[in-house]
């Protein structure tokens, strides 16, 4: 029998008068109901034990017995569903069983054929539990439920982040939920331009997204732009060693550096990365799109790299993945001559995946990925890193090339100005 705190808190299925702790069939302990749930509460939020690993060790109760109740068997199945790990197949096959059993009793359909394997393996799951009664099987279905409900820890609170939400950002919402992490730029009132606290809590979001349980990553913006590119007033924080200090700490953050490695972060980022551009895309968030697998874009979305008024050179590895994918000619019309391009151009060159008409987007695009979601993580994953293995190291070298460029160019006049000339209001794009 497997005991965890929630059994141990609700005494569901126990006798309340008294329990009593066996080793290799010799009671060792017997004491009330209460005292034992207050002795098992504080082993088992320790973390110290848990008493059905222990070799020979049993729990007994010395009154009577009492099965799970339908109403238990309910609210197990509720339970099963806010599973945010997978429990694995083996266990999954003997949640299956224990249902079937406990709502239909002992297997008796006829065997599948050899070639339908997986009706096969569910179909032999439940013929193992031979005649275990009904009542049995509702009740190992509820222990083993439970078991797993505890073994995830308590829910998070609404109070303590978002729904789904796995850490509180300043400048991002970010949350996890249906195998997705959604990493939202949120400065609407700024046009989601990145400041650099946003782009150390990218870093810290993607850092995240590519380790917890999500199949895919999705990247969008709050309000009516995507992003505005790099925030402009990043430039007016001069710190303590002047303009050099402040060119070369930018340099830092996009280059591999040890712990400030924007660009890097993208590069090698294990898990697919898909774009839902949901407005104007300005620099950065434009180029760093040749690193992402998928990008999804409303018709009215535009993508403008105004490089050249800025004073500025490219990042984002777009030196590379742009003449890449759409020839050197249309990627210099774009790069060096700030050619802005709608949705509907932007995909005929490669650089989006698909573009929907404004009224459908939302719904048309999250249907898809909440499909792609439902896929083989590993096998995901795994293609991926196939496709993007290859140029790993040239993108690595094609970034800290640009990255050295750019911290030049921010010491130049020719950048200098053209950040005044924007906050002057002379130069909007
Ligand atoms: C580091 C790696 C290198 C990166 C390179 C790049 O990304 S290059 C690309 C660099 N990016 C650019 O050059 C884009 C510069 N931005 C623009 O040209 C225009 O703002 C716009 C066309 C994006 C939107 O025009 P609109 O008439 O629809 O809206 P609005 O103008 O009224 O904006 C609302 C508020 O947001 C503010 N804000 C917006 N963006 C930025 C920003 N990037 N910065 C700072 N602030 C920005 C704006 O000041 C205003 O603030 P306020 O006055 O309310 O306190």
């Amino acid at each position: 029998m497997v005991f965890d705190t929630s059994l141990s808190k609700s005494g569901r299925g126990l006798d309340r008068n008294s329990v009593t702790l066996w080793c290799r069939s010799v009671p060792v302990v017997d004491f009330g109901f209460m005292y034992f749930t207050v002795i098992m509460n504080r082993i088992l939020s320790r973390r110290f034990l848990r008493l059905s690993r222990i070799p020979g060790l049993q729990l007994h109760t010395t009154g009577v017995w009492m099965a799970a109740s339908v109403e238990d068997f309910n609210q197990a199945k509720v339970q099963l569903g806010t599973l945010k790990k997978d429990p694995g197949n083996e266990v999954k096959l003997k949640i299956y069983a224990l249902f079937k059993q406990a709502t239909q009793g002992p297997c008796n359909t006829p065997k599948p054929g050899m070639l339908d394997f997986v009706n096969k393996v569910k179909w032999d799951a439940w013929k193992s539990l031979g005649a275990l009664a009904q009542e049995d099987a509702r009740q190992q279905y509820v222990d083993l439920v439970s078991s797993l409900v505890s073994a995830e820890g308590p829910p998070v609170t609404a109070a303590a982040s978002p729904t789904g939400s796995e850490k509180a950002f300043q400048t991002l919402l970010v949350t996890t939920e249906d195998g997705i992490t959604t990493i939202r730029l949120n400065r609407p009132q700024k046009k989601n331009a990145i400041t650099v606290e946003m782009y150390n809590e990218l870093m810290e979001a993607l850092d995240l997204a590519g380790k917890n349980d999500s199949v895919i990553t999705v990247f969008t913006g709050s309000g009516d732009f995507y992003c505005s590119g790099n925030d402009l007033n990043n430039f007016t924080k001069i710190p303590e060693g002047g303009v050099e200090k402040m060119a070369k700490d930018a340099g830092e953050l996009l280059r591999q550096a040890p712990s400030r490695r924007y660009v890097k972060a993208y590069i090698d980022f294990p898990k697919p990365l898909i774009a839902v551009i949901n407005g104007p895309a300005v620099g950065i968030s434009v180029t760093i799109l040749g690193l992402f697998d998928v990008v999804y874009a409303t018709e009215s979305a535009t993508f403008h790299t105004p490089f050249s008024n800025l004073g500025q050179s490219p990042e984002g590895c777009s030196s590379y993945t742009f003449p890449k994918t759409m020839g050197a000619a249309k990627a210099s019309e774009i790069l060096l001559f700030n050619k802005k391009l709608t949705a509907t151009q932007a995909c005929e060159l490669g650089l989006v995946t698909e573009v929907f008409p404004d009224s459908s987007f939302q719904s048309e695009v999250w249907t898809r990925l909440k499909a792609y979601a439902k896929l083989p993580p590993n096998s995901l994953a795994l293609s991926k890193q196939l496709i993007r293995q290859v140029e790993k190291d040239k993108l690595h070298a094609v970034n800290d090339a640009e990255v050295d460029r750019l911290i030049e160019r921010w010491l130049s006049d020719e950048c200098m100005q053209a950040v005044m000339n924007f906050f002057q209001g002379k130069a909007k794009l």
